[in-house]
């Protein structure tokens, strides 16, 4: 369980975390979010729909349980997962002006399907407002929907586990599991491919990053 310690301070907290190593992952003051003093999660549940704050907590589960298998810090793991969604109900149009505003840079698709935006402004906002500074959670956080090249271990098992968590539901969803557990590349492919077939069936938009994320993993197989 991520280690969050917090001090009430009028109508604000201090948040503080470290990782495996006692390294400071953040520290920030948040405005009190909930009654659970000091838990990170009580913020994130604040902003998020009901089934999205389950989903939210299942994906910091099976990344946690990813991380121990991989050798990965825990703590961070458990962190991004807690965070990867932090943007995920903001209405498009806002997504679009926060990442307009950080010089975040979007496509047309982006334009287009600014849902696609989340994971890089969920990155900007849990730095800005929880002073979130680790950049490897920060860029599991961005990377966590579209994928991309040359993925850490952290960012593959976000990514991965975003899509095989316990809430998750679908046709080959137990096959991904087990992969999962075996090898953790093949588990990103194929969750890659769930990701572009689920898109290409349905005659969405792909977006270019997760076509540049699969051949760069493919290339590499
Ligand atoms: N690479 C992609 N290109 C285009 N659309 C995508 C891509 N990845 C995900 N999507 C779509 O974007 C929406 C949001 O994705 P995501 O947040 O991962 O889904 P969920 O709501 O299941 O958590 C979904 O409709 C999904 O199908």
């Amino acid at each position: 369980m991520l280690q969050v310690r917090g001090s009430k301070a009028g109508t604000e907290q201090e948040f503080t975390a470290n990782d495996d190593s006692g390294n400071k992952l953040f520290s920030g003051r948040l405005r009190e979010a909930g009654r659970e003093k000091g838990r990170l999660e009580a913020v994130v549940r604040d902003r998020l729909t009901e089934e999205r704050y389950a989903h939210v907590l299942a994906v910091r589960d099976c990344a946690a349980k990813l991380a121990e298998l991989y050798g990965v810090d825990r703590e961070k793991a458990e962190l991004a997962g807690v965070l990867h969604d932090y943007a995920r109900d903001l209405p498009g149009e806002v997504l679009l002006s926060l990442a307009e505003e950080r010089g975040i840079p979007f496509s047309e698709i982006d334009r287009k399907v600014p849902i696609l935006l989340h994971g890089p402004v969920g990155a900007a906002l849990v730095r800005e407002e929880l002073g979130v500074e680790n950049p490897e959670v920060l860029d599991a956080i961005a990377l966590h929907t579209l994928g991309g090249a040359g993925m850490s271990m952290l960012a593959k098992i976000v990514y991965v586990a975003d899509i095989i968590a316990a809430d998750r539901d679908f046709p080959g969803v137990n096959r991904l599991r087990q992969l999962a557990g075996e090898d953790l590349d093949r588990a990103l492919v194929e969750c890659l491919a769930t990701t572009l077939r689920y898109c290409l069936e349905r005659r969405r938009l792909i977006h270019p990053q997760t076509i540049t994320a699969w051949n760069y993993y493919c290339l590499r197989d």
